[in-house]
């Protein structure tokens, strides 16, 4: 038997979805406003399309306005722009998704900043980046995916991570080095790795805070892991699956669960952990806007 607590970021982000759902009645009644989320996808990927489809879902369930641009593969960059444009304009929209990655044809960096800072809710736009790096935060809108990885690490540890060495896996401007700024912010010792980092079992094994974003299905093994430590396993991978002569399917993260487990104090699953906190966190992100 596995001796980590399952940190479950499903149950988690539901009630975390319940409240917010409060916030919007209130501010509907008191100031007439209806939060107002706009997601832009190009393209046809299915796995991007199970994730907007997850995030309309939750933003109708807590009472938002939401609308989804589907645009084909082949849309030019000028259109795409132009779109921003005019929900950058648009005083229903108080927070703007375009769901990475885009075609190779589209400049990611182009699009992703021309999305006003105000309704940035994804936390990429260069304004919202700075005032995250140089400890504005109340004032920035954070990335999603680490804000949600950071309230499950302060649920395990409380807000101040002083003496614990955290070490994160993957240097990603949407998971990796947004993560590295907020658990500096609360005084963790960190340590970010990556394609290029030397022995990188024997540097996880000083994490007490361990954050895997690789992509790479089960890289981190039980062994890599220091007795006692949390771990948040970013990674979404869908592997191949055969049973019964039949191919399926299933979603893993970048940590070995069983075998970690078994070591860890507490440990996020895939499915279930980091993946509905993300879709959480663009809801509260989305609600900030709204109320300012
Ligand atoms: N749950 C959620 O809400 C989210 C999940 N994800 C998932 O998290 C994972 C990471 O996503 P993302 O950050 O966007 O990915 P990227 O592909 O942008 O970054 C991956 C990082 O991992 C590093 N890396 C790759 N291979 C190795 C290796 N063998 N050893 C050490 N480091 C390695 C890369 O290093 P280098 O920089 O040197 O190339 C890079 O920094 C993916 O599985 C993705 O699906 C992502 C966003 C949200
Ligand atoms: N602009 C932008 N912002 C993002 O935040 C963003 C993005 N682009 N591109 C892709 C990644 C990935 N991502 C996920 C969100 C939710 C789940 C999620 O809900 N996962 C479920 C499972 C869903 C399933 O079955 O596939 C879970 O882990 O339990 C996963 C991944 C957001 N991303």
């Amino acid at each position: 038997m596995p001796t980590a607590e399952r940190i479950d970021g499903k149950a988690k982000a539901a009630e975390i979805a319940e409240s917010i759902r409060k916030d919007v009645a209130v501010l509907k009644n008191e100031r007439g406003i209806t939060p107002g989320l706009a997601v832009v996808i190009v393209g046809h990927d299915p796995a991007s399309q199970v994730y907007v489809r997850n995030k309309k879902r939750t933003a109708e369930s807590c009472g938002f306005h939401s609308v989804l641009h589907e645009l084909d593969a082949d849309t030019r960059q000028d259109e795409v722009l132009d779109l921003i444009a005019e929900l950058n304009n648009d005083p229903a929209v108080h927070g703007i998704l375009v769901q990475l990655p885009l075609p190779k044809h589209l400049d990611e960096q182009l699009v992703t900043q021309s999305i006003v800072p105000h309704k940035d809710v994804d936390g990429f736009h260069f304004e919202n980046i700075g005032r995250l790096t140089a400890g504005d935060i109340d004032n920035a809108f954070v990335p999603c995916t680490p804000a949600g990885c950071m309230l499950m690490i302060e649920d395990q540890l409380g807000r101040d991570l002083s003496g614990l060495n955290a070490v994160i896996v993957g240097r990603s401007n949407i998971v990796g080095k947004p993560m590295a700024a907020l658990l500096l912010a609360a005084n963790a010792t960190v340590t970010i790795c990556h394609s290029r980092t030397k022995e990188l079992p024997q540097v996880a094994r000083h994490a007490d805070i361990l954050v895997a974003a690789v992509g790479r299905p089960e890289m981190i093994r039980g062994d890599w892991v220091k007795p006692g430590a949390v771990v948040i396993d970013v990674g979404i991978n869908r592997i191949e699956v055969v049973t019964d002569g039949e191919k399926r399917h299933r979603l893993t993260g970048d940590v070995a669960y069983e075998e970690a487990a078994n070591v860890a104090a507490a440990i996020t699953p895939v499915p279930g952990g980091v993946g509905p906190m993300t879709i959480a966190m663009l809801m509260a992100n989305t609600l900030k806007s709204a109320s300012s």
